[in-house]
């Protein structure tokens, strides 16, 4: 019996002093940073509010609290500095070594694996020469049919929601779109996920997203060992085994329809296309003299699937919800593309070089991205002590890069509640107080392809429709955007207050996620 409750006691005793020992170092050096003060054993655990949302409030509390600055938080013992100053961005972003990802990106291990977005040390130097080439020029372009070939379909597609009245929620619709690029362009092959929405596959790649970030903010769901405890489970490992096993049969045909020769392939065989995809480039490298085994080619296109399409599905929702809320700009975006595209190119595909030519919208995108970056935070952990910017930061450190807040530093970007993109033409931010794609030599290896891709949907759809909000009302009447992120805390409040419930809440999920959806109605312009 006493031995029963001794270890009843004793254990978590001990533990919690194992824990204490071995933070006390960081706890130590991290004082001397700027920080919310902290209770025992939970650390800003208690402040840091239940929903995704309350998270991303906490954050901006903070960072207006130390003057838009870097500051230090501890969930628990685990040690946390969220980083906005541009020295420490520069710092970090160009390490060759500070190149380890935070603990949130094992979340994805059961599904990734090591693939280029979570491996580190010489895998990931050596996977990031050999993918480089992936995205040359000349395939780009081949990519780029498939962009202007899916979003045609989009665009028909849309017509039967988009009658001008109906409000209809578009990042639903878009993200089955870019799924369908993604698919194409990373495998090969096409999953008509616009057409099949129900189907097995195309709902776990949608399923899978969802329950990262789900996990992302629920500190039980988190871990692995007490996640197996949770009734999601067994659908998780349902839907991986779906991924897992439509990736692995791709990848195997590929490799069996290489090795017969194109000659024996029939016209009608889904791997007959003369188009390299992303696997194509893999199955032609090696590594150190050496093709990439299965499980390394899986874990790469699984990487691609994973990091290219939600992020591009923000990416255009974002900027077709600007477009609603800000019909002035959107206007001067239609003039463009007559002027780009000619008379006639309203119905028709824009080519490469005209995508290039459409410097509004260029500026549009970067504008939107700085609003809603389609990444937020990025996370690295110090795997030895650094000296940042002058500061000791301790070995066993969670850095987090509010990707997010840099957009809405009035430091450098003037009145940056309102929306304005010739601002990119006029005040140039510094190389790293606007890195929505990264920067340095981690930097997103898809920003060429991320980009084309959301100017060639978004161009299509301002030549083909006039997009509304759900209600005229929601029309910006002073420049401002609505989210009210960045805000000082007071003017927050009462801004807060006065949100419809059609305009999009964002979340801090890993990819910016409006929370109501995006809703827009949209009429077509023939
Ligand atoms: C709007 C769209 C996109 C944005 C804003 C974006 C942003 C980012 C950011 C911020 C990172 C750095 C992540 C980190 O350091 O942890 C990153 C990495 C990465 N991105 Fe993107 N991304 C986008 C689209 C894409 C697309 C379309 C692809 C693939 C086709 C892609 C593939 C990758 C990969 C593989 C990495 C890891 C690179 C490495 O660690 O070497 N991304 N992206």
């Amino acid at each position: 019996m006493w031995i029963v409750l001794c270890a009843f006691i004793g254990l978590p005793l001990l533990l919690v002093a194992y824990f204490e020992l071995g933070s006390l170092r960081r706890k130590q050096m991290l004082n001397k940073f700027q920080g919310p003060s902290m209770l025992p054993l939970v650390g800003n655990a208690h402040q840091m509010g239940n929903t995704p949302t309350d998270i991303l409030n906490r954050f901006f509390g903070w960072w207006h609290e130390y003057e838009k600055d870097n500051f230090r938080y501890w969930i628990g013992f685990y040690s946390n500095i969220m980083v906005t100053s541009p020295k420490y961005m520069e710092f970090i972003l160009s390490s060759q070594t500070l190149i380890s990802k935070s603990d949130v990106y094992d979340l994805t291990h059961s599904w990734l694996g090591l693939g280029l977005l979570t491996s580190t040390g010489s895998k990931w130097h050596k996977h990031r020469k050999m993918i480089t080439p992936a995205f040359h020029f000349n395939i780009l372009q081949d990519f780029h049919d498939v962009m202007n070939e899916n979003s045609s379909k989009f665009i028909d597609k849309l017509k039967n929601v988009a009658d001008g009245d109906n409000i209809f929620d578009f990042q639903e619709e878009a993200h089955y779109l870019t799924l369908d690029v993604i698919c194409d362009t990373a495998m090969g092959v096409s999953i008509n996920a616009m057409e099949n929405r129900s189907s097995s596959v195309v709902q776990a790649f949608k399923d899978i997203t969802y329950m990262i970030k789900m996990r992302a903010f629920n500190p039980w769901k988190r871990n692995e060992f007490l996640f197996r405890f949770a009734p999601e489970y067994p659908a998780y490992r349902r839907t991986l085994k779906t991924l897992q096993d439509f990736t692995n049969e791709i990848i195997a045909k590929r490799i069996e329809a290489r090795n017969a020769g194109a000659e024996s392939i029939s016209q009608e065989d889904e791997f007959s296309r003369k188009k390299m995809a992303f696997l194509d480039t893999l199955l032609s490298s090696t590594v150190d003299g050496c093709p990439l085994t299965s499980q390394e080619l899986y874990e790469e296109v699984s990487t691609f699937m994973f990091e290219g399409h939600d992020t591009t599905t923000s990416g255009v929702g974002f900027a077709v919800y600007l477009l609603s809320r800000h019909q002035d700009e959107q206007k001067k975006l239609f003039g463009e593309q007559c002027e780009v595209m000619g008379d006639l190119g309203i119905g028709r595909d824009a080519t490469f070089q005209e995508i290039s030519q459409m410097k509004y919208l260029n500026l549009f995108i970067k504008e939107a991205q700085r609003l809603y970056p389609s990444v937020p935070f990025i996370g690295r952990f110090t795997d030895k002590d650094y000296i940042i910017d002058g500061d000791l930061v301790p070995k066993g450190t969670t850095l987090n890069l509010g990707l997010l807040m840099l957009g809405y530093n009035d430091r450098v970007f003037k009145d940056p509640h309102k929306f304005r993109p010739d601002r990119f033409d006029l005040e140039k931010p510094g190389p790293f107080e606007y890195v929505p794609f990264s920067a340095g030599p981690r930097n997103c290896i898809g920003q060429k392809f991320a980009l084309l891709e959301i100017k060639t949907m978004v161009s299509k759809i301002i030549r083909n429709f006039k997009v509304l909000p759900a209600l005229d009302e929601l029309v910006s009447k002073d420049g401002c955007v609505s989210t009210t992120l960045g805000l000082p805390p007071a003017e927050k409040k009462k801004r807060d207050a006065q949100i419809h419930k059609y305009d999009p809440v964002l979340s801090a999920a890993m990819t910016l996620k409006s929370e109501n959806g995006l809703h827009l109605r949209m009429t077509p312009r023939l």
